[in-house]
């Protein structure tokens, strides 16, 4: 689904992303890991065309990325997505869920967006200005946003935090849900006890990718000590 190749990227000069290979394959459930300011963002935002890398090449089922159009495919969660919220008009729920359908212009299958609505528990809060909505329920309207044309990746930027034990609890099992279902999952995550889940991937991102295969195969690896993380000792990893 997702093919990229020698990515490579800078800021100002300074390498934030360095020959970067990495394949997403349908049915992946990716945990992607590694230290604050790693690039994990960094290589989102490349993977969505917000950012273009400075060599490299990436490809969308099999399309490069520069002609890409179908961009409903993919579903996106971004980091401390709340804030985005400060800068729009006080729209409902609904208004603000529906927004997807407007930008690529596609129809919005109403029974899949009620499942939505059930699934996330927003059901009471659906004609609520969005800018009245915690935290919490911020994070679940983005969801339901993100999921809304039924896209075949999700991609969710460290999508708990702020959330407490027991939201992070139905939120993990939701996406495991949905995982089941057949939905690709690509996470950017810095909570590691999430990797004994439904997750089936690790890449360990430190501005190289140090590590990307099996989860069971990471779990023996950091198990024994020898996994070769640059970022901290396999031991400080709490799972
Ligand atoms: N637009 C930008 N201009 C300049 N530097 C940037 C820009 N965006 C990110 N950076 C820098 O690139 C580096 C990687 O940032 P990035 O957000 O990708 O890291 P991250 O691995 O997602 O970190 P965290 O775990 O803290 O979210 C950081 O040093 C950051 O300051």
């Amino acid at each position: 689904m997702i093919q990229v190749e020698n990515l490579t990227l800078s800021f100002n000069e300074k390498p934030i992303l360095e020959e970067i290979n990495l394949t997403i394959n349908q049915g992946d459930f990716l945990a992607i890991i590694g230290p604050n300011g790693g690039g994990k963002s960094t290589l989102i935002r490349c993977l969505l065309g917000f950012l273009q890398p400075q060599r490299g090449k990436i490809t969308l089922w099999g399309e490069p990325i520069s002609t890409f159009k179908h961009w409903y495919k993919i579903g996106y969660l971004p980091q401390r997505a709340g804030k985005e919220l400060l800068s729009l008009n006080p729209i409902t729920l609904k208004e603000f869920v529906l927004l997807p359908s407007k930008w690529y212009k596609k129809p919005v299958d109403t029974s899949h967006l009620k499942f939505l609505i059930e699934t996330f528990g927003l059901e009471e809060l659906i004609s609520k200005k969005i800018s009245h909505l915690s935290f919490g329920q911020l994070q679940r309207a983005y969801l339901v946003r993100a999921l809304l044309l039924k896209p075949e990746i999700l991609i969710l930027d460290e999508p708990s935090v702020g959330l407490d034990f027991v939201s992070q609890e139905a939120f993990y099992q939701i996406l495991s849900d949905f995982h089941k279902r057949g939905l690709t999952i690509i996470l950017i995550t810095h909570e590691t006890w999430l990797l004994t889940r439904e997750i089936n991937k690790v890449a360990c991102l430190n501005h190289r990718l140090y590590y990307h295969g099996e989860h069971e195969e990471f779990c023996v690896l950091a198990e024994k000590g020898i996994t070769d993380l640059p970022y901290h000792r396999v031991e400080h990893l709490h799972w």
